[in-house]
């Protein structure tokens, strides 16, 4: 039997967290011969203590075989001590007619004091996905606050983005989404995403050869973007279970690979294709040996590099108001 891996999750009474604990019990994130510690961690509030503590209860009914320990705490210290896998999912969500943005005010001091807290105490190794939003921004004020760790470990989520988009091309082409290969969605998990399908298989052939330019632009494109907002009209909450699911999915093609099948992942910029280092940038990646590594040689088109910019000023736009947040905390 491999040894315990330990992950904390953040907000872990929350929306996401209802769906996200369960199916990491379940062996889904990590696979089905790998024990996990799970650390909740909730608001020190009565009632998010509660509520974790009813979730805890939950979790140990479900007697998960690959549960060797459950724990639930509000103390930043004991979650990330050694954590070696960091979900953090807590956070406001947006209400209807707010943009994701509008939120960094409010959620920017939570990613601030457990930057610092993985900083101090998690795992050199630490693996961290950041789910709560602005994810982009609020990866890169956890990075930033954690001078000490692998700045590559930082990353965001965009992979429920790249769901989405699988889903509508597999619709339009009456392909299944397993067909579809070379696929991604640059930039930020925010109105300018560009989900991209330039280089993009479907059984085998040129995406851009069986889809309607039309239909791409006036349909695909904005749909994907705005498919948070639909959901939070439909629901009156934003997504949850398929929330989780992307989080389930980020994690464990990180940690057991995808070959040298995309995905999309938000990643610290390195630079690369053109993209100013250090911004949050969703990129096409593949993960082997428990590292990802971002696409290389792809010759941009203008159109590709028109969508990159507007994603590179939404996020430096964003970057410059929580880089005086950060230096005032
Ligand atoms: N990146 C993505 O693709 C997506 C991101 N989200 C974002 O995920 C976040 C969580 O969404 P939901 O679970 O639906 O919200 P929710 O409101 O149902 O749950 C959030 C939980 O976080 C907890 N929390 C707040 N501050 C905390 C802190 N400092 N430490 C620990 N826990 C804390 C709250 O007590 C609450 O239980 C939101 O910001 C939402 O916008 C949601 C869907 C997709
Ligand atoms: O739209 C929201 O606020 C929640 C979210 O990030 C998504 O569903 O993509």
């Amino acid at each position: 039997m491999k040894k315990p891996v330990k992950v904390v999750v953040t907000g872990a009474a929350g929306q996401i967290g209802y769906s996200l604990l369960f199916r990491i019990g379940a062996g889904d994130m990590l696979g089905m011969d790998q024990p996990v510690d799970l650390c909740m961690l909730e608001r020190n509030t009565e009632s998010s203590m509660k509520a974790a503590k009813g979730v805890k209860m939950e979790l140990d009914d479900c007697a998960f075989p690959l549960l060797n320990s459950i724990t639930s705490t509000p103390d930043l210290k004991k979650a990330f001590k050694d954590a070696q896998i960091a979900l953090l999912v807590g956070a406001r969500p947006r209400t209807k007619d707010m943009n994701r943005s509008d939120l960094l005010n409010a959620n920017a001091q939570i990613f601030i004091e457990q930057g610092r807290a993985i900083n101090n105490y998690a795992d050199r190794n630490i693996k961290v996905l950041v789910v709560g939003n602005p994810a982009n921004t609020n990866a890169y004020i956890a990075r930033k606050c954690a001078p000490d760790i692998n700045p590559k470990n930082f990353t965001a989520m965009m992979r429920l983005d790249h769901n989405r988009s699988l889903t509508q091309l597999a619709q339009k082409t009456g392909c299944k989404v397993t067909d579809i290969e070379k696929f991604c969605v640059w930039g930020n998990h925010g109105n300018t995403m560009y989900p991209d399908i330039t280089n993009t298989l479907i059984a085998g052939k040129k995406a851009e050869d069986l889809i309607p330019t039309d239909w791409y632009l006036d349909y695909f494109i904005p749909t994907v973007a705005s498919r948070g907002s639909a959901i939070i009209e439909a629901r009156g909450h934003s997504s949850a279970a398929s929330a989780a699911n992307a989080a389930i999915d980020h994690i464990h093609d990180w940690v057991l690979g995808t070959g040298d099948k995309w995905q999309t992942m938000a990643v610290p910029s390195n630079g690369e294709y053109g993209i100013p280092e250090g911004l949050c940038f969703g990129m096409p990646v593949t993960c082997n040996n428990g590292d990802y590594e971002v696409v290389k040689g792809l010759e941009l088109t203008d159109f590709e590099r028109e969508h990159i910019l507007q994603n590179v000023k939404a996020l430096e736009a964003e970057r410059a108001v929580v880089d005086e947040l950060i230096a005032k905390a």
